[in-house]
């Protein structure tokens, strides 16, 4: 079997375990269990139709006597392009518009108040060229494009935020960026973040098109929680997760895309870890597929010149400050990820485990100050 048929990693033990033994690993690998969510028939129908993977879980929290529950949905939605890379720039994002408007219908029904596509959800994932034509035709502006209009409506209609993750292109610096665009539930766009960390690795050859995002750790007051949004490459920094925790996220999304002989072992590791570095709720969103360009590539690693990435993976997940996290969507197929969660949680479990009250924050500020001097010496202890 090769890596891209090989459904997720959950399918397969539950086909070969036994119940009593699954119940054990699954304990120990996804933590405390998530219950599964009763979706409305119309919803799972719907996904049926047009073919897209439909799951939902709950993370549960404690109720407090003094504080109501602060429950909320989220969608993570992975998906694979639908017209090939060759085909013309307008009808590749307009297919992609029409398919992210079925998958979002579906949200809608499973009543998900916030909403997140995958890293640049509107192109082929096509910086491993190298090539500028046609892909610099994608970009478009986050405040006035059409896919950010396109979403405006989609969030206007269903009551829904969504975190739009595009090519951007800023006119007034004639600059390029990785943009997640917030639009709020009501229409306006609340903001926006860009990836601030762009990858040097394999075939990820990003820096040849935008520029490391200056939009800071920003977070979004929206009507269900305050969020964030840590664009793919960003995961690999924990620093970079804490900043937007320390800004007051409650929720970090991670929209990303990235293939399986790189990534795939680290994927389950690093949002779940730092859900619960920071006590907060995290969202990983890979897309899936493989996407084949027309012109071969290298990267300079010594491969063969070849024309596809490798298989973007999926396997989207949502984990809790617990430590605990739903099962991945799959590795293979188009799918749709509802989670409901009590944003009570994280408060319950800083108080549990006090990370935030415990860590040496100053020490650490002022040993990092140092640290990033030239003259640094570092504190090395020899006999
Ligand atoms: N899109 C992106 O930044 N990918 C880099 C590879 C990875 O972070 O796994």
């Amino acid at each position: 079997m090769s890596a891209c048929e090989f459904e997720s990693l959950e399918k397969s033990l539950e086909s070969h375990l036994p119940e009593t033994e699954l119940r054990e690993v699954r304990r120990i690998l996804f933590g405390k269990e998530t219950q599964k969510l009763d979706l409305p028939v119309a919803a799972v129908q719907a996904a049926s139709e047009r073919d897209f993977e439909l799951k939902g879980y709950r993370f549960d929290a404690i109720q407090e006597q003094l504080r109501p529950p602060r429950r909320i949905r989220v969608g993570l939605v992975q998906n694979r392009i639908v017209l090939p890379t060759d085909a013309p720039v307008l009808d590749q994002v307009n297919a992609l518009h029409s398919r992210m408007a079925e998958i979002v219908e579906a949200a809608a029904m499973c009543d998900v108040n916030i909403i997140c596509f995958q890293e640049t959800w509107t192109m082929p994932f096509a910086f491993c060229t190298r090539e500028k034509n046609p892909w610099m035709e994608f970009a478009e502006s986050a405040e006035e494009g059409s896919t950010t209009r396109f979403c405006q409506e989609l969030a206007r209609k269903y009551n829904m935020v969504i975190i739009s993750p595009i090519l951007e292109r800023e006119e007034l610096h004639s600059t390029v960026w990785n943009t997640a665009v917030v639009i709020s539930n009501s229409g306006t766009v609340l903001g926006k973040s860009r990836k601030n960390h762009i990858p040097r690795v394999g075939d990820f050859n990003e820096s040849t098109y935008y520029m490391e995002g200056d939009t800071g750790h920003t977070v979004f007051q929206t009507q269900f929680g305050r969020i964030a949004v840590n664009i793919c490459y960003g995961r690999h920094h924990p620093l970079n997760w804490f900043m937007y925790s320390m800004n007051g996220a409650e929720i970090i999304f991670n929209p990303s895309a990235t293939v399986g002989d790189l990534s795939e072992p680290m994927w389950p590791i690093e949002a779940r870890n730092a859900a619960i570095a920071n006590h907060c709720f995290t969202c990983a969103i890979n897309r899936v597929g493989t996407e084949h360009f027309k012109s071969e590539f290298t990267s300079g690693d010594g491969k063969k010149a070849h024309h596809d990435f490798g298989h973007f993976y999926g396997s989207s997940y949502v984990a809790a400050p617990d430590g605990s996290r739903t099962p991945g969507l799959s590795r293979t197929r188009d799918g749709l990820l509802v989670a409901e969660m009590d944003l009570n949680l994280n408060r319950q479990l800083c108080d549990k485990w006090t990370f935030k009250m415990t860590g040496r924050y100053a020490e650490y500020a002022q040993k990092l100050t140092e640290a990033v001097r030239h003259d640094f010496k570092p504190k090395i202890v020899k006999e």
